[in-house]
């Protein structure tokens, strides 16, 4: 379980980004971390991984000060940034020098996710593209078994099958005593994966709600033709029609559009948050 409690937070060259910001996440779930450019997405991770400290406040994994950086927990905790560099090392050179910071690491899994994801074993890393290089990361991170995987933009610099692999692979890897928080603007990618969707917007949580609750709550439609305006809460003018956001009142769950979701928290917060109140 990852607690942050009452974080405040400024960068010292920056304004206040977090003002008394609390947010739990249980383990059992994928979560979307969504937010415009700027909002304090990977700030945001990088305070749950303990390489960021808070002004003030708290941010506790299994009850644990993740700034104190003990070797225990930190091996339960994977990042894999947006941005990395990977030495000149095959497969399993790498897997063996790093694999050692992790009990929990496991060689089988780790190999199953590589032949998932088609990466040969006995290559060097430099000789990888970046999806590939990512592709590695993530099968190391997994593997890893850490209680907590970060990741920033894992889909960029992926193709379109890898994609639907990396959906797979995460579905498959989640149990019961892991959480998986995946930051990223690219939301179709997460659709049929996480299970709670959270949105920051200038450091403040604007937006969580679990998406088995939005389903039912809201129904998402490609053509509002019909619909009654004030059954609308949110909609966007596409070529020929309007698409957007109603109150479901069928009965049945319907499948959630990511996009029109966090367009329509960024513009109606109150209007789609009121759906939720009870
Ligand atoms: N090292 C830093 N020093 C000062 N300000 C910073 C620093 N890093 C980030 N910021 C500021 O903090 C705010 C949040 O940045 P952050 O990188 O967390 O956003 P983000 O949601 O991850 O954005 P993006 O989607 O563009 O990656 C921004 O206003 C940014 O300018």
């Amino acid at each position: 379980m990852v607690e942050l409690k009452d974080i405040h937070f400024r960068y010292k060259k920056g304004r206040g980004l977090f003002s008394d910001l609390n947010l739990t996440l249980a383990p059992g779930y994928i979560y979307g971390l969504l937010g415009k450019n700027g909002a304090g997405k990977s700030t945001l991770l990088k305070q749950i991984a303990g390489l960021l400290y808070p002004d003030s406040g708290e941010c506790l994994l299994d009850g644990y000060k993740t700034s104190e950086r003990d070797p225990k927990m930190l091996e339960d905790i994977y990042v894999i940034p947006e941005e990395f560099e990977l030495p000149s090392v095959t497969l399993d050179v790498y897997a063996k020098r790093n694999a050692v910071f992790y009990s929990k690491f496991n060689y089988d899994q780790f190999r199953k996710y590589l032949q998932e994801f088609e990466l040969p074993e006995h290559m060097k890393l430099s000789t990888f593209s970046y999806g590939m290089k990512k592709k590695f990361l993530i099968a190391f991170g997994l593997a890893t078994n850490a209680k907590v995987l970060i990741l920033d933009e894992p889909t960029n610099g992926l193709d379109i099958p890898s994609k639907s692999q990396f959906r797979k692979i995460m579905a498959s890897a989640l149990d019961e005593t892991k959480l998986i928080i995946i930051s990223t603007h690219q939301v179709r990618d997460l659709e049929n994966l996480i299970d709670f969707v959270v949105v920051l917007e200038n450091g403040r949580i604007i937006f969580n709600q679990n998406i088995a609750l939005i389903s039912e709550k809201l129904a998402f439609e490609h053509n509002l033709a019909g619909v009654p305006a004030n059954e609308i809460l949110y909609h966007e003018d596409m070529p020929g029609r309007k698409a957007g956001i109603t109150r479901n009142h069928s009965g049945i769950d319907t499948r959630v559009d990511l996009e029109l979701l966090f367009n329509g928290v960024i513009k109606d917060t109150k209007v789609i948050n009121a759906n939720f109140t009870n």
